[in-house]
């Protein structure tokens, strides 16, 4: 079967096919076409697919975590420059983000909340539960177990591997670890969609091929190595040092930027003009 090297990067999967959606001008605001489904309004589907940005994958399910949040509080509708203030991004890449699933607000209302967070999460794959397996049940394999917020967001965690014999059969989180050599069973079996490495690097490569022969099919990969998968195989890497310079780029940029407007505003005063 022919492999591809994935690291899970914008580069390497710029865009995401979705589901069929309307194809219309992203900055319309205009009546969404809708249909019922479950006897909910939602809007409906053509025949046309269309790609979607990485960037703007990542910002939906932002949109989907704030509206839910607004859902809590009794929120029923809310306004585009709303829901982007509290996304963190302007009003026209909310719109243009929201086209790309065929979602468009209905002027002077706004979006309903039920039907966007519906349209978002059939968009992102989390109508259904995705199964969640961990392997290397170390610091982070042991937080990511323990982390009681990924069943209420669509993603229980079914299934612990590690290859330290002191850790098998050990409950953590409320699941036994299972020894590594089990993966490709109990992941078929339990129908695992996604699989988490937490291992060294020397062995995320092994563990990815076990996961794969259990027919699971998207990787998060939070070893520093990139891995190889046959093409079906989704890989997205979680790289804290890789986030970490992007920070550390922007910080010396704003500072670089501040240091040469107060050299602007300083050459400005000792020219005697108002800055
Ligand atoms: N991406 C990030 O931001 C980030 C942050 C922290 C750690 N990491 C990476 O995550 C990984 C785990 O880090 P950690 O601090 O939890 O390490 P750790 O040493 O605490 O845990 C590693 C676990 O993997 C197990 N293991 C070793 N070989 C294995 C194999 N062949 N199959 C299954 N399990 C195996 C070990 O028994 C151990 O339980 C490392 O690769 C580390 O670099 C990434």
């Amino acid at each position: 079967m022919a492999r591809v090297q994935r690291d899970g990067g914008d580069d390497s999967a710029p865009t995401t096919e979705l589901p069929a959606v309307r194809d219309q001008d992203p900055s319309a605001v205009s009546e969404p076409v809708t249909g019922s489904v479950n006897g909910r309004k939602v809007p409906m589907a053509t025949d046309k697919a269309r790609a979607i940005p990485e960037a703007a994958v990542a910002r939906l399910a932002v949109y989907l975590r704030v509206l839910s949040g607004m859902a809590e509080q009794g929120a029923v509708t809310v306004s585009s420059e709303e829901l982007a203030t509290a996304a963190g991004v302007n009003s026209a890449k909310l719109r243009k983000d929201l086209s790309y699933i065929g979602t468009y607000g209905t002027r002077g209302v706004g979006y309903e909340v039920d039907v966007l967070t519906s349209e978002i999460e059939r968009v992102l794959g989390l109508t259904g539960q995705q199964k969640v397996a961990v392997v290397g049940i170390g610091n982070l394999g042991h937080a990511l177990a323990n982390y009681g917020g990924f069943p209420g967001r669509g993603f229980p965690v079914e299934a612990l591997f590690d290859v330290d014999p002191d850790l098998i059969g050990i409950p953590v989180g409320g699941l036994p670890v299972n020894h590594i050599d089990d993966i490709p069973d109990i992941c078929a079996k339990r129908k695992i969609a996604i699989g988490v490495i937490a291992t060294p690097p020397t062995a995320a490569q092994a563990v990815c091929d076990r996961l794969v022969d259990g027919g699971v099919h998207c990787v998060l990969n939070f070893a520093p190595v990139v891995l190889q998968v046959p093409e079906h195989v989704e890989v997205r890497k979680v790289d804290l040092a890789i986030e970490l310079q992007i920070l550390s780029f922007h910080v010396a940029r704003n500072a670089e930027q501040r240091a040469s407007r107060r050299a602007a505003a300083a050459r400005a005063s000792s020219n005697g003009e108002v800055v």
